[in-house]
């Protein structure tokens, strides 16, 4: 499989009033042709430095300490601003939570679309606004010519998502990463969301980024998971594997805190502990071991990444 996103030893720090918060640590994970891959892990675990790193878009207190990011070869970690702006437009794009807030409320959508085909594909006015209405079209709204002249607070969340997606994939990026893409969507929204990418992926060959604290969604939607704790990430496995066969002891807990369709509430189990403080300069080589109920003496010796099978990798010492 081609590799579109390759990243290795990917690190990033927030400077703040009150120390440097150590947020990612050596991330590494790749994503390949029309596959999609979930990032899991409680909030606070990194997910969203992650996918707003790659792009670029951390705020003025974060920085890439370490390491390296491809997309199609081109190296994101030192491409130089109006470079990214360039990879964002035309082979990244990116989805988050609350589409309605981040569309524009005083302009039609049919219009927004067109916009940044114009922008980074440069057609024509009117070639733009036809393809507007073919990617509305694409995204399953009913009614594409007339509905390309809603405003957002004309359609509901679930179809505000569904431009969201058109505007990411008008340039058929080679790469959409989806942050929490279906939170506050009802479920049946969700599916239909979903769906929508997944079509698209097939179609295209676009890889995807799938950030989510929802393992069950995960689990459903992606063909490869790699699970993030404390800006580290800690298990990687194709889908099936990892749920049949969890190995790191967070991957434990999180799966039995994932309610499933046929279990029981009373068998789900919260995560004992918090996060540690990411702030903290003497921070332990597994940022899991104050929760881990199977922390040894050798956790202390630094963490290093091992094939426990075929494209199953963890970074533990004394694995479940
Ligand atoms: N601007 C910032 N300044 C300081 N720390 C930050 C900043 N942005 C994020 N962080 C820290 O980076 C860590 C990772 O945050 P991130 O938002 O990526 O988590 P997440 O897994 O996406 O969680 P959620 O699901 O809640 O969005 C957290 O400890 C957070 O406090």
């Amino acid at each position: 499989m081609t590799t579109v996103l390759d990243v290795t030893d990917f690190s990033v720090e927030f400077r703040t009033r009150s120390g440097t918060v150590k947020a990612l640590d050596r991330v590494a994970f790749r994503i390949g042709r029309g596959e999609t891959m979930a990032l899991v892990g409680e909030s606070g675990s990194g997910k969203s430095v992650t996918a707003y790193a790659l792009l670029g878009l951390l705020d003025a207190a974060g920085r890439i300490t370490g390491g390296r990011a491809s997309l199609e070869g081109v190296e994101l970690t030192t491409a130089s601003p109006a470079a990214l702006a360039a990879i964002r437009g035309r082979r990244a794009a990116m989805i988050f939570q609350n589409p309605r807030a981040a569309l524009n409320p005083i302009r039609p959508i049919g219009q927004q679309i067109a916009d940044v085909v114009r922008r980074h594909a440069g057609l024509s006015r009117r070639d733009a606004t036809s393809r507007a209405v073919e990617m509305l079209r694409e995204v399953g709204i009913p009614d594409p010519v007339r509905r390309a002249g809603a405003y957002p607070f004309e359609l509901s969340g679930g179809m505000c998502q569904r431009v969201m997606i058109a505007i990411a994939v008008a340039t058929r990026p080679a790469l959409l990463i989806a942050d929490e893409p279906t939170t506050g969507l009802d479920v049946t929204t969700q599916a239909v969301v979903m769906d929508i990418m997944a079509k698209l992926a097939g179609e295209t060959g676009m890889a995807t980024l799938l950030i989510t604290h929802d393992l069950a969604l995960a689990a459903e939607r992606s063909g490869r998971i790699a699970v993030m704790h404390a800006g580290h990430i800690v298990e990687e496995a194709a889908t099936r594997a990892l749920l049949a066969a969890p190995r790191h002891p967070y991957t434990r807990r999180l799966l039995a805190a994932t309610p499933t369709a046929a279990g029981d509430l009373a068998e789900l189990r919260s995560i004992p502990g918090n996060l540690p403080d990411l702030r903290r300069a003497d921070l332990p080589p597994c940022r899991f071991a104050a929760r881990c109920p199977q922390h040894l003496e050798a956790c202390e010796a630094p963490m290093v990444w091992r094939d426990i099978a075929p494209a199953h990798r963890i970074a533990c010492w004394n694995p479940a």
